[in-house]
């Protein structure tokens, strides 16, 4: 079973996602991946210097600083970008996937109740909420460059989470006063009585 779990800016992907690896389930982490697939792959590489120009690369890489700046004041380029990028980070997961022998597997991902079923590739969708006081907050101390307007651009460019909630099949709750660790132990029951087995 393929488990995808989104969410937004500082919502907690990654923390839900790091204590699912130390469960021992296998995670996918399709931001991490994209942004090597950026920098890897050549025909990706060049029509992301057509869209946004040479600037989008230094001699030391991906120049996402910049890049970022480009893309979170512009939707177009956001979604010009996704364009790009999205295809190839769905072959790599798909890859990845197949390679696979656990029961139950992960994918971790800000783009997914955005795309099409295809496009996802996962069989749940699990969405990681906080109050954006409490995310502005935990980015403003993970991500000390980051200015609080600049994370209220990246807020507003994502998904709201009006419609997350909607589309989501799954709510992890992860404010102040929840308890995310006894959450995401009821997910992984309820999945693996789905599947049969457990790790
Ligand atoms: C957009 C970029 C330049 C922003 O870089 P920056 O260093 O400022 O931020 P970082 O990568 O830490 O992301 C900040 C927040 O935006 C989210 N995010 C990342 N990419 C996107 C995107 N394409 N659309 C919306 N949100 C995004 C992240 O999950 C995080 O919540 C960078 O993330 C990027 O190149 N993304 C393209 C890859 C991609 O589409 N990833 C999303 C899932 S595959
Ligand atoms: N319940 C919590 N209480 C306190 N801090 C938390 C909690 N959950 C996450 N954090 C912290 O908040 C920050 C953001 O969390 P995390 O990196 O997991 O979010 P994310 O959704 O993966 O963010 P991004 O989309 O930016 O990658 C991290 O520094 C993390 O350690």
């Amino acid at each position: 079973m393929k488990v995808g779990i989104t969410g937004g800016i500082g919502a907690g992907k990654s923390a839900v996602c790091k204590y699912v690896e130390v469960l021992g389930y296998p995670v996918y982490y399709a931001d991490d991946r994209a942004k090597e697939i950026i920098v890897a792959h050549q025909t990706v590489r060049a029509r992301i210097i057509a869209l946004l120009g040479q600037e989008a690369y230094t001699s030391e890489g991906y120049n996402r600083a910049w890049v970022s700046r480009q893309v979170f004041s512009s939707p177009e380029k956001l979604a010009k970008l996704n364009s790009i990028v999205h295809p190839a980070v769905k072959e790599d997961f798909s890859l990845w996937a197949s390679a696979q022998t656990a029961p139950i597997i992960f994918k971790e991902a800000a783009i997914m109740l955005e795309q099409s079923a295809a496009e996802r590739n996962v069989d749940v969708v699990v969405a990681v909420m906080a109050p954006r006081a409490e995310r502005l907050i935990r980015i403003q101390q993970r991500d000390p460059q980051r200015s609080a307007s600049e994370i209220q651009k990246i807020i507003d460019r994502q998904m709201p989470e009006a419609q997350m909630t909607a589309l989501a099949d799954v709510i992890i709750n992860n404010g102040d006063h929840d308890a995310l660790i006894p959450q995401i132990n009821d997910l992984i029951a309820h999945l693996s009585k789905s599947v049969g087995k457990l790790i």
